[in-house]
C-alpha cells in the first residue's frame, strides 16, 4: 500500500516534506531568462531543488494553486514535475484541497489520480460533509492512492469553524472520529490507514490527544517554518519519529534567499535547509 511506501521513506530519509509552492517570485533570474515558457522555468528551478534533496525528503507536495495561477504553462509545469517525480520513484501530495457534491469528486479523483495530474496522495476538505469524500475511495480500494483530509488546519482561522463546540465535542473531533472509522478498511503493514489527516504544526493544543486518539491515522503537518511552528511542535503530533510528514514550503524553497551567495550556492542551501529541519523534528536522535 502507499501508505506503507511513505512509511518507509520516513524511516529511510526522515519526515521532511519539501512543499513545492513555487511562486516566480521565488526563482531566479538566471534560471528566467535561461527558459522561454513558464513552464520550463518552474519545471527546471523543481527539478533543482528535487534533485539536491531527494535523498533526504519522503516526499514533495505541490500546491496546485501556484501553478494555476499562471494559467495553462503553470498546469504544464505542474504536470511536468509530477511526471518527474515519478520517473524517480519519489512520492508526490497534489495539494488540491477538494471538496464538492458526490458526482463532482468523481471527477475530481479522475482528474488527480489518473492522467496527466496523476499524483500519490491528495488533500482533501471535508466540512461540505463525508458523501465529498467518499467517492475518492474507489482508487483507495487499489491501495495504490491515499487521501489526507483537513482536519484541524495550521491557520489562525482554523479557530473560527473547525474548533466549534459541537455537542461536548470541538468540531475537529467529530471530523476526526469519522476518518479514523472509515479508515479501518484501509490499514497497511505499516499500522497506517490510506486516509489520513492534516493536521497544522501551528496549534499544539491537545496535539497529544490527537495522535493518541487517531491512532489509524498518519498525519501531513504542514505550519513549520514560515507560519511559525518548531521542531518540538510537530513532533508531538509523531509517534516514534513516524506518523507523520512535517511540510515546509518558503521555508525551504526560498531558503538560498537568506545568504549573498546564494545563487550560486543554491543547492548547497537549499539541502541546508532540509537536513536541518529533519534535525530539528528529531530525526536521527
Ligand atoms: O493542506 C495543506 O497542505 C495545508 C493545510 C494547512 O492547514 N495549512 C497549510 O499551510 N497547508 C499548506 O502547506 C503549505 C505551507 O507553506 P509554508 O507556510 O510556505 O511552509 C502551503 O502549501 C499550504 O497551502
Amino acid at each position: 500500500m502507499i501508505i506503507d511506501r511513505l512509511y518507509d521513506e520516513v524511516e529511510k530519509k526522515g519526515n521532511v516534506c519539501v512543499g513545492l509552492d513555487t511562486s516566480l517570485d521565488y526563482i531566479p533570474e538566471k534560471i528566467k531568462k535561461k527558459y522561454k515558457d513558464i513552464d520550463e522555468v518552474i519545471f527546471q528551478f523543481n527539478k533543482k531543488i528535487i534533485d539536491c534533496t531527494e535523498d533526504i525528503t519522503a516526499i514533495y507536495k505541490l500546491q496546485i494553486a501556484y501553478y494555476e495561477a499562471y494559467g495553462i504553462r503553470g498546469l504544464f509545469g505542474y504536470m511536468k514535475t509530477l511526471e518527474y517525480l515519478r520517473g524517480i520513484n519519489a512520492l508526490s501530495i497534489g495539494d488540491v484541497k477538494r471538496g464538492d457534491i458526490a458526482s463532482t469528486a468523481d471527477m475530481y479523483a479522475k482528474a488527480h489520480f489518473e492522467g496527466d495530474f496523476e499524483t500519490d496522495f491528495i488533500t482533501l476538505n471535508p466540512y461540505m460533509g463525508f458523501d465529498s469524500i467518499t467517492p475518492y475511495f474507489k482508487y483507495l480500494d487499489k491501495g495504490n492512492k491515499g487521501i489526507f483530509v483537513l482536519l484541524r488546519t495550521s491557520n489562525p482561522g482554523a479557530k473560527d469553524i473547525e474548533y466549534l463546540d459541537v455537542g461536548g465535542k470541538n468540531l475537529y473531533y467529530h471530523v476526526g472520529d469519522k476518518l479514523e472509522e472509515m479508515g479501518k478498511k484501509y490499514i497497511g503493514k505499516s499500522g497506517y490507514s490510506l486516509i489520513g489527516a492534516v493536521v497544522g504544526g501551528t496549534h499544539t493544543d491537545e496535539a497529544i490527544e490527537i495522535r493518541e486518539r487517531y491512532k489509524d491515522m498518519y498525519f501531513l503537518i504542514p505550519g513549520y517554518g514560515a507560519q511559525g511552528a518548531g521542531g518540538k511542535d510537530v513532533s508531538l503530533y509523531l509517534n516514534e519519529g513516524n506518523g507523520g510528514v512535517v511540510n515546509s514550503s518558503r521555508g525551504i524553497i526560498t531558503a538560498y534567499k537568506n545568504y549573498e551567495d546564494g545563487i550560486k550556492n543554491f543547492e548547497k542551501y537549499t539541502r541546508e535547509a532540509v537536513l536541518s529541519m529533519r534535525e530539528d523534528i528529531g530525526y536521527g536522535r
